[in-house]
């Protein structure tokens, strides 16, 4: 039987060969990388881990299982705990301050991304920000169980190949998908329809987000 999660997957299937076969993909399983790029990276991803955390607060307030709640709410903590705590060891390695941190502008796709989520939630509904969350979860287990095989020959990017490989991942990423497809019982067919878009948004963002990364991006009109 095909899910609603197969479907809305499927309709999100070119973006995410996209992602699979982009440069920044390639270049960390090379180990080719720029250091540079990785470290803008890290910079803008954990502006997006923060948020991300707090949507997971927030869509819990708003839902009415108390498992799906409790769910949303652990994987708020899961985060601080795991891939937040994480990077504070690649921080550490690559010498980023709180204070670079903190005076880094946020850049267009790392807001945009966010935004996006929020908006899903606040303009839309809670199933709609759960659609909205799930590429994350998903395509990073994919990227790290494609990467993993090979691995990578540098040290820190195999670090983080590895975050996205673990049994623990793996699992919530299973839940995560249980937990979209029950959302998609709750609401009609205009509603599911907006879970798709939602997913595809979210699906597009993911892979702007490496050419974020490699651009350097910012909010001036020349690079
Ligand atoms: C842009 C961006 N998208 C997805 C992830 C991966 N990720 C972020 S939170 C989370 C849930 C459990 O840790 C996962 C898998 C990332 N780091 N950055």
């Amino acid at each position: 039987m095909t899910t609603f999660t197969d479907q809305i997957h499927q309709s999100a299937a070119p973006l995410w060969q996209k992602s699979f076969e982009h440069p920044f993909i390639h270049e960390l399983q090379a180990g080719t990388l720029p250091a540079d790029v990785f470290r803008y990276y890290l910079i803008q991803d954990r502006y997006y881990l923060s948020e991300f955390g707090k949507l997971h607060e927030l869509i819990a307030q708003q839902v009415d299982n108390a498992q799906d709640k409790a769910f949303l709410l652990a994987g708020a903590q899961g985060l601080k705990d795991g891939e937040i705590a994480v990077r504070e060891g690649f921080f550490e390695q690559l010498g980023i301050t709180d204070d670079e941190l903190a005076s880094t502008p946020i850049a267009p796709t790392a807001y945009n991304y966010v935004n996006h989520m929020y908006a899903e939630l606040y303009r839309g509904t809670p199933q709609q920000a759960i659609a909205g969350l799930l590429p994350c979860y998903w395509l990073y287990n994919q990227i790290g169980q494609q990467l993993v095989a090979q691995g990578s020959p540098d040290q820190l990017y195999q670090r983080w190949i590895e975050t996205y490989d673990s049994d623990d991942y793996t699992q919530s990423v299973d839940q995560m998908i249980a937990l979209t497809n029950e959302a998609a019982t709750q609401v009609d067919a205009a509603g599911r329809d907006k879970m798709q878009t939602a997913f595809v948004r979210s699906s597009a963002y993911e892979l702007a987000f490496w050419q974020m990364a490699m651009d350097k991006q910012n909010w001036r009109a020349t690079a």
